[in-house]
């Protein structure tokens, strides 16, 4: 097993970050899905724009069937974010969220997804299909995901959705979810800037959970900025976890 040799490793804290005291609401206990309100604070929304501006590329995803049907698939566009100490904080809290036993070599580099008009992630899992992609040589599959929106400009749409969740069902939840939506589509996360949702991704035998489906749904308007903090179930190398900065 991969936690092993992490165990060894007690989780170093920097006293330095100020999280700040954002809002935790379970949605779904099967699979775990929490919304956290708050999550990021302004100055750090401000932070990523900065430090990633100009560097976005068409987004890719793992199994790759060609360019073109790619594009169809996730028409965004995305690029990692540069591992400063205010992103350290930002993986910091995430750690911290999960319990105290997972080292931050289990974290992919943070990575902003831009959606303009239009755009699009169709359904998917984060976790991957392929056994090729999830072997315990590149860190094993994802075993949760956070997903948080940093910028929304005037939009309407972009929405993500979680097709197989059961709506819930006092209304205190359509600030961060779309009530409007029929129930049958499950349940339509807001893009509201600063929050998050956090859900697992694998059950407890350690494969995917297909219940675990998502989209970005298309931005009809405006713009939407989005970040993805994935957890491995085992260590990265340094080389795809990329340097510190300072
Ligand atoms: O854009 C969204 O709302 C979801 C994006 C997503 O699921 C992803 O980037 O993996
Ligand atoms: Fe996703």
């Amino acid at each position: 097993h991969h936690h092993e040799d992490d165990a060894q490793k007690p989780m170093v804290l920097d006293p330095s970050c100020r999280h700040p005291p954002f809002q935790s609401h379970i949605l779904s206990r099967s699979p775990l899905v929490i919304y956290l309100s708050g999550f990021l604070t302004a100055d750090e929304q401000a932070h990523l724009q900065d430090i990633t501006k100009d560097t976005f590329t068409h987004s890719a995803v793992a199994d790759a069937a060609g360019e073109q049907g790619l594009r169809q698939t996730r028409t965004s566009q995305s690029t990692n974010v540069p591992r400063d100490q205010v992103v350290r904080c930002i993986e910091e809290r995430a750690l911290l969220f999960q319990g105290f036993d997972i080292p931050r070599t289990h974290l992919e580099p943070l990575q902003l997804v831009k959606y303009s008009k239009d755009q699009h992630y169709h359904f998917h899992t984060d976790w991957f299909t392929n056994p090729a992609h999830a072997s315990s040589v590149t860190g094993g599959n994802r075993l949760s995901s956070f997903f948080a929106y940093v910028s929304a400009e005037n939009i309407t749409g972009g929405g993500t959705n979680f097709p197989m969740l059961a709506a819930p069902s006092n209304k205190r939840w359509c600030e961060y979810i779309d009530c409007d939506e029929p129930w049958e589509n499950g349940v339509t996360f807001r893009p509201i800037v600063g929050s998050a949702v956090f859900w697992e991704n694998l059950l407890e035998d350690g494969t995917g959970d297909q219940r675990a489906l998502h989209a970005g749904l298309p931005v009809t308007s405006g713009s939407k900025l989005g970040m993805n903090i994935w957890t491995r179930q085992g260590p990265l190398s340094d080389e795809i976890r990329g340097p510190d900065v300072p």
